[in-house]
Parts: C-alpha cells; structure tokens; sequence
C-alpha cells in the first residue's frame, strides 16, 4: 500500500533537497564495498593483533574472508540502568555467533551519560556533545576493519544517535541495534512528579523526595517515561535497525535474551558473504527517516530528537528540516498516551499492544512507508507482530492485535488522542523554535505574558523560592544554547513552572537550551535558534517585554516595535562560569564549532 499523498510529498521534496549530498554519500558507500571483504585489505600484522585473543578456531576462520565477524559497540556501564544488563550480551553474542557460524569480537566500547544522574547538573553540558563524541568512539572501533557487520549496544539519549551517526557513516556494513529494554514499572510517573512539586514548595523534605524518586528508578532498564531515551527504541524499530519486537521486552527475560541472539545471528546473515546483503547506508533511506518521523509524532516523542534525527539522517546525507517534522506534524495524529503524555509507562504501551499494533496502525492508514527495507527484511509489515518465546527458546512472532488492549493508552488510527502530532516548529522574530504540544493542554497553546529574563537555570529556581514569580510570565532562560554551554537540558525547571501554571497563572518558557523528553506540561518554545550567543534576537528580550507564544498559529513573539527592538544591545552576560570544572574545559573546542539546533547542533556537519 502506497503511502498517503502527503507523505509522499514530504519524502519527495526530502529527496529532492538531499540528492547531491545523498548521492555523494552512497558513491562512498559503495566503493568502500566494492572493496570487498574487509580482512582482506588488513596485512598479517594487522591481522594477527587483530586475533591475537581470539582461539585457533576463530583465528582460522578470521584469517580467511569467508566467515563473517560481527563487530560488537557497546555502551555498557553502571551509570545508566539502561545500560547495566549489557554487561553480559557480548558473551552472548559471541555464542550466538558461533552457533551461526561466525565470529563475534568486541570492536569498541563508547561513553554514555546518564542524562538522570546529570538533570540539573554542570555534566549537563556535556550531554549533547557526548553524541558526536559517541559516533567518533565507535569509529574507533569499527576502524579496525575487521568485521563484516556490527551491533550495537545502547539505548539513552544521545548514545542511540551517535551510534546511527556511526553505523551510517560505516554504510556499507549491515548494522543492527540491540537494546535492553524497559525497567519494570515503579512508582508511576505522574506521581513521582507530584511529589517533586511537593518538595519544590517545601511541603516534603529530601527523604520523601529520595523515597519516591528511589521507588521509581528502581532496578536495571531503560526508565519508564516516554522520553528520549524511549523514543529511541521506537524509532530503532520503526526504522528497521531492530528486530521486530525488540524496543520494550524487559531486561533479564528468556525473551530478551531470545531476541539479542536472534539479533547477531540476523547481522551474520545480512553482510555481503551472504544473499540478503544489507548495508545500512543503503537500507537507511529517506522513506526510514520519514517514518521515524511519523512514529515521534504519532507516539508523542521526545523534542529532543528535531535536534538527533536531524544528525542522524545528515549522516547519510540526508537532509531532513524542522518544516519537514512541523509539517508531518500536522497529518500524523497522536496515538499513544504514555507519560509526560499520559498516565502510563512505556511497560503499559506495550501490554496495550506496543509497537506492533502502532505501525499497524499507521500503516493501515497510509501514514508510513512499507516499501523500506529494514534488518529483517523487505517491508515494514514485517514489524505488524507481537513477540513471543517459543517452545525452543526462540522468538515467535504473532500478528500484532487488530484492537489495542487499553485504548486509554493506545489508540486505534480512527479515533486518535489528538489530530496532529507532538512536535510544532515556531518562527516570528525570535528566530525558530521547537514546541512539543502533545503533552500541553489545549487550552495552553497560546500563552502572551511579560517576559522575566534568566541567565540560568538556578536564577529561575532561586526567584521562585523567594516566592517573586506568583503571578503571569514568561520565562526567558536564554545563554543556554549549543555555543553558550553546550545546550544542557532544563528540566529542573519543570517543578517550580508546574507548581506555578497549578495555581492557575499562565506561564511558559522560552529558551536557546532544550528540555528533557520527559518534560511536558508547562508550554515550552525550546532550541529557539539562533542562539542568544549566537546574534539571536532572544539576547535583546529585557524583562516586562511581552512575548506571545502560540502553538496553533505556529509563532513566537516579541511584542515590542520593530525599530526600537533592533536598534538595541544584545545582553552580555559572564559566561566563563561554563568553561571550567567537571570536564567542561575539555569541550571548549566543541562549543567553538557546534552547528545550529536546526542543523542538529551537531560538531561534525
Ligand atoms: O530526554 C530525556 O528523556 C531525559 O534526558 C531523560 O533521559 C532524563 O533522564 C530525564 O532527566 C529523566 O527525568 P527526571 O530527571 O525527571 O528523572
Ligand atoms: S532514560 Fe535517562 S535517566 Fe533513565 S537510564 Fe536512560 S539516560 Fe538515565
């Protein structure tokens, strides 16, 4: 089934604006295969270091080039309980690679910060860096041009992008992701965010406050909000880089393991010694972006991937824009209700039919591209299913529900959450912006209020302890863009904006900073380009300027003449309070060459 003629459209003109950065890449892609097999091009000296571990039955077959050899990138630490339960799959793999007949090395590990552990914090200002650095450190490992396909292990933040930026940029090896899944569900959500507005009015004390917050991260996995880090594993699926049915298993099952060695044997049989030969530059093409487009709007996803999904498609030149995601917007409904969007947790999505009955869905509806390839296969029917062990230990896979098990959380296409999608571009005289209205209510959608300007996240918090922000705002928080301090996430500010927009005053916030996935209820026009340090017109907001934010007109603005707003001088504040301390100083080249947030905010393009 063809897709919608609007879809279409979109793809179109992607395609059209991509073609001379999009042909370059794929010739690259192509002549570094038509070299063929990779061990073939490395002397005995790089070979023998190469294997030098590896047993006499390994080193026999890695010396050849008719055995495949996976490439293992894992992302494995303690920090992220997302990432834990990946101390123990390359030992899996490496069996599951034998039992197909190949090999499996670890090529490399990459950094991964846990954006939790960092919320509020000066490391922070690393968080959207470590991205790139990400995609550099797996190329370090895939460098060693050993291996005939790679996994890759990770699911936070930015650790998913920097290892698509990588995959892609080593395009002609197969690649498939291998996640770890969900945590199992804890204190809901909502109610963990009830009591941190309790504890930023001083109506709980820290002990409280540790107890709830301890209650809901509670064990190994992914956490359970739909923020980037979720939607993450949509778009993985979506996209076709997993198996289907791998995003939401939790960690520690016979299904999970199930599914990671499904996963290495699929990447054995997908490289260039075999028949079903996938690159991933190749599979990876503008109708895959698209359609993690559509899954970000039709599940409400997290804003801060109109930063990753820019970078990730721009790294197999690709060159998708926030009009494209704006106007996706406006033609993919919302389908799923899972917090900040929501009451329930990404375990509830998938009990309610998951992401087997979402593309079903979309699909049925036209709203995705099926022609696609993915790591299974032609098509993205393919991915219609719901994953079971079988019998043998293996997966198996049911076709996905016709009707959702909660459609409180999970939708049917015909009777959709809201219209339109999640995420809405602004512009106006502040530049361009991002909004993410899928977890704001309605009635919230336009707000028009004075503007109180902040330098940092911490004036606000501060302001709001003094009690001096009871009354109609908006709040500027601006110097916090990719140049200025690395573009940190200000989702501490969610509390205290909560607790104020609860009390009935219209409030939102403006920003060159971005917010967690995870933030939601208060309007917030976010990634307002260009940067304040940058020459952005969001410098010269002063305090008691009205500004006028509106979602459903898709504008920001402020509401001040013209001639006297540019006849102004940009505010320069002391930035050098961000140079220093906890490794900021290492990133100073980084921010000297960070792109725009429309560009991906992206040190490598
Ligand atoms: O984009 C995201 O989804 C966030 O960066 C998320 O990964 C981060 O961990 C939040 O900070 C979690 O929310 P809390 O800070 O509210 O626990
Ligand atoms: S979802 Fe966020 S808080 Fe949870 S492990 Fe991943 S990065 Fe850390």
């Amino acid at each position: 089934m063809s897709a919608d003629s609007r879809i279409e459209a979109i793809t179109r003109r992607i395609v059209e604006r991509s073609k001379p950065t999009r042909e370059a890449y794929l010739d690259r892609v192509r002549a570094q295969i038509s070299k063929g097999v990779h061990r073939s091009v490395l002397s005995c000296g790089n070979l023998a270091h190469g294997f030098a571990v590896c047993s006499p039955g390994d080193k026999a077959a890695l010396s050849g080039d008719q055995v495949p050899n996976l490439g293992i990138i894992t992302a494995y630490n303690d920090m992220l309980s997302a990432h834990q339960p990946f101390e123990t799959y390359p030992a899996l793999i490496r069996k599951a690679a034998h039992e197909a007949g190949g090999v499996a090395q670890v090529a490399g590990g990459v950094p991964a910060m846990c954006d939790g552990v960092t919320q509020g914090q000066p490391g922070m200002e690393l968080s959207l860096f470590s991205r790139d650095v990400i995609a550099m450190a797996a190329g370090i490992g895939l460098s060693h041009n050993m291996f005939d396909a790679a996994v890759f292990l990770g699911v936070c933040d930015k650790i998913v992008p920097g290892l698509v930026i990588a995959a892609l940029t080593f395009g002609h090896l197969p690649s498939v992701f291998i996640p770890a899944g969900p945590m199992t569900s804890g204190l809901p959500n909502d109610e963990k965010s009830r009591i941190r507005q309790l504890y930023a009015e001083g109506k709980v004390g820290r002990a409280e406050l540790l107890e709830a917050e301890s209650k809901s991260y509670h064990g190994p996995g992914t956490c359970t909000f739909y923020g980037t880090a979720n939607s993450n594993q949509m778009l993985m699926e979506i996209m076709g880089f997993h198996m289907p049915g791998a995003s939401f298993i939790n960690p520690n099952t016979p299904l999970r393991d199930a599914l990671t060695r499904e996963a290495a044997k699929r990447a054995l049989a997908i490289t260039a010694l075999g028949n079903e030969f996938t690159p991933a530059g190749e599979m990876i093409d503008e109708r895959s972006i698209v359609n993690g487009v559509v899954g970000l709007h039709a599940t409400g996803g997290s804003t801060n991937h109109t930063l990753h999904l820019v970078a990730m498609a721009r790294a197999a030149g690709i060159q998708l824009t926030w009009q494209d995601i704006s106007d996706l917007s406006d033609i993919i409904p919302l389908l799923a209700r899972v917090y900040p969007n929501g009451l329930a947790d990404v375990n509830h999505f998938h009990a309610a039919g998951g992401m087997g009955f979402l593309i079903k869905q979309l699909l049925k509806a036209g709203y995705l591209h099926d022609d696609v390839r993915t790591v299974f296969g032609q098509g993205l029917a393919a991915y219609t299913i719901d994953p079971q062990l079988g019998e043998d230990g293996t997966v198996v896979r049911q076709p996905a529900p016709e009707e959702s098990a909660d459609p409180k959380v999970l939708s049917r296409i015909e009777a959709p959450f809201q219209p339109n999608g999640g995420l809405k571009m602004l512009t106006g005289n502040l530049g361009k912006a991002v909004i993410k209205i899928s977890a704001v209510k309605p009635e919230r959608h336009v707000v028009e209020a004075p503007a109180i300007v902040f330098h940092d996240q911490q004036e606000l918090q501060d302001a709001f302890k003094a009690g001096k922000l009871d009354r109609d705002f908006i709040a500027v928080v601006r110097f916090q863009g990719p140049k200025s301090n690395g573009m940190p996430e200000l989702h501490r500010l969610t509390p205290p904006l909560g607790v104020l927009q609860d009390r009935g005053h219209k409030v939102a916030l403006v920003t060159d900073g971005r917010m967690s996935g995870a933030s939601g209820k208060v309007p917030a026009a976010i990634h307002v380009t260009p940067e304040a340090v940058d020459g952005g017109a969001i410098a010269k907001i002063r305090d008691g300027d009205m500004i006028r934010l509106d979602a459903i007109a898709g504008t920001l603005e402020v509401l001040v003449d013209a001639a006297e707003f540019a006849a102004r001088a940009p505010a320069t504040p002391d930035l050098s309070g961000n140079e220093f301390g906890l490794g900021r100083e290492l990133f100073a080249p980084l921010r000297r060459v960070a792109g725009a947030a429309d560009m991906g905010a992206s040190v490598l393009y």
